[in-house]
């Protein structure tokens, strides 16, 4: 049920979970099925129509984590034939076409990425996506879970709803407060036993623990001494831990890739927003979900691994879509493996900013990513079709690495996990804010590491197996 500040302000809850993207939807389901009198606040308006590693540590093995990855996938399944109708459009001779031949020819394989997850070496596949289950469309968490927690009488939510930091005495959260639309404030409460769940993101997670003095010893003093008018708790309850810090992100170059051929037309997915979108797409869509409109924009994903120079294997994505008629874009993601991370700082009027960015920071990434283009450039010069467009074609690989990356938005880390309270970790175990008795971080802000592909699957396997323990937690 939809409610306004005025009803969960008067109303106490036996859990709270700050943010509703993807590990916020997902817990929720999850606390509210539990039987938990739940509360979903999110600080946005309504967004939708509705609205490896094999050991990781204790209790976060892929054995472990076997349920939550089986309860994702039933509910928010990949697919690589995202069109209900089973038909794959615009791939050949397209962008799947060339680059298709263009990799098997140096030995790639065509994999299928969503039932052989593993070959993530010398792979290409046609692009997986998620679909909600039963629905045919493309669709995350919001989505899915947001549906089946709606079903559930003891969930809530209520949208607008910023919230600016958890009330607590000691290590006891009492509640939240929110700053309502219309710029009141309220505060919301927990029932004994109770528990607030933080899933605001890597950074808005970050800047709600800062507010409510946990965090590095400085950056609680930038919001005790700032103009944001947060009520910090007195310095002998701030609680010093390493939030903000070891933040990861795929970096991004993208390479553009002359077609040098009349056999490549770009297909515009931007033309669904203009006036005149085709109505034959627009049809097949709507009444069958299928049609070219049902895949993303990707028409090939591969993946390899290389080396930098520390000897420390880094695995590679690459991303092929159009960029106009003749052109397309392949973006180089660098992701399991790389070493580089970053570090946020907030501002004393609230704000975060980068005390490090967490791109080609190591000399190793570095010359992995170089390594790879060496090997795809030499590819290229041996294919009769495609090459580099030429403002590229003339730069070396380190500078369109160094000169040319972007964030992969795929951010991980800023509140990890960690098996002990060593200074490395701000969470333990079961996700639990350490000094706390009852406040949880279960988005992406307590991975660890950044996954070889896209990173959204991850938190939603993550959140659901957080979840668990978070409902298993005694306060
Ligand atoms: C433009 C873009 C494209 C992307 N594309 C892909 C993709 O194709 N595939 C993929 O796998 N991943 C993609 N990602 C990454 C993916 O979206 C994120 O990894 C994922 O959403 C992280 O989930 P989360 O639950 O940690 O945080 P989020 O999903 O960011 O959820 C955090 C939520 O908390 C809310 N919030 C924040 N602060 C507060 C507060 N103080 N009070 C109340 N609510 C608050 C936010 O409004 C938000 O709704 C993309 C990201 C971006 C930005």
């Amino acid at each position: 049920a939809l409610v306004t500040s005025a009803e969960s302000s008067a109303t106490s809850y036996d859990a709270i979970i700050v943010g509703a993207g993807v590990a916020g939807n997902v817990v929720a389901e999850r606390l509210a099925a539990s039987g938990a009198k739940t509360l979903l606040l999110e600080r946005g308006p309504a967004s939708t129509a509705k609205s490896g590693g094999k050991h990781f540590m204790t209790g976060w093995t892929y054995d472990d984590i076997k349920n939550a990855y089986e309860r994702v996938e039933s509910l928010n399944p990949g697919t690589t034939t995202p069109s209900g109708n089973g038909e794959r459009y615009d791939y050949e001779p397209g962008a799947f076409g060339l680059f298709s031949s263009l990799l098997g020819s140096e030995g790639w394989s065509h994999v299928d990425a969503i039932e052989q997850p593993n070959e993530k070496h010398l792979a290409y596949s046609y692009p997986p996506q998620n679909v909600a289950a039963g629905e045919g469309i493309r669709a995350g968490p919001p989505h899915v879970y947001f549906s089946l927690a709606l079903e559930n009488e003891n969930f809530s939510h209520q949208l607008n709803a910023n919230v600016t930091r958890v009330i607590r005495n000691g290590g006891l959260v009492s509640g939240v407060e929110v700053e309502n639309e219309d710029g009141s404030y309220s505060t919301i409460g927990l029932n004994e036993g109770g528990k607030v769940i933080l899933t605001a993101g890597v950074f808005g997670t970050s800047r709600l623990l800062f507010n409510s003095g946990i965090g590095p010893i400085d950056q609680i003093e930038t919001v005790a001494n700032g103009t944001t008018g947060i009520t910090v708790p007195a310095r002998k309850d701030w609680i010093e831990l390493p939030v903000g810090e070891r933040i990861k992100d795929h970096p991004i170059v993208t390479l553009l890739v002359d077609t040098n051929s009349s056999d490549f037309t770009f297909f515009n997915n931007s033309a669904l927003y203009l006036d005149t979108p085709n109505a034959t797409n627009v049809d097949l869509y709507n009444n069958e979900a299928s049609g070219v409109i049902a895949q993303s924009q990707q028409r090939i994903l591969a993946w390899t691994s290389t080396t930098g120079s520390d000897n420390i294997t880094r695995h590679i994505q690459l991303t092929i879509a159009g960029q106009q008629d003749a052109q397309l874009s392949v973006k180089v993601y660098l992701t399991h493996g790389l070493t580089s991370t970053g570090r946020i700082a907030v501002e004393s009027n609230g704000t975060l900013s980068w005390a490090q960015e967490p791109w080609y920071n190591t000399e190793g990434d570095i010359s992995a990513a170089v390594n790879f283009i060496d090997e795809f450039r030499g590819y290229l010069e041996k294919s009769d079709t495609l090459q580099l467009v030429p403002e590229q074609r003339n730069q070396s690989s380190r500078d369109l690495v160094l000169g040319g990356y972007g964030t992969g938005l795929h951010f991980a880390g800023s509140a990890v996990i960690g098996e002990d309270n060593d200074g490395r970790s701000v969470v333990d175990l079961d996700t639990k804010v350490w000094g706390t008795q009852n406040l949880f971080v279960a988005d992406a802000s307590f991975h660890a590491d950044v996954p070889t592909g896209n990173i959204q699957a991850q938190v939603a396997i993550m959140a659901e197996h957080a979840a668990t323990k978070i409902i298993g937690c005694k306060v």
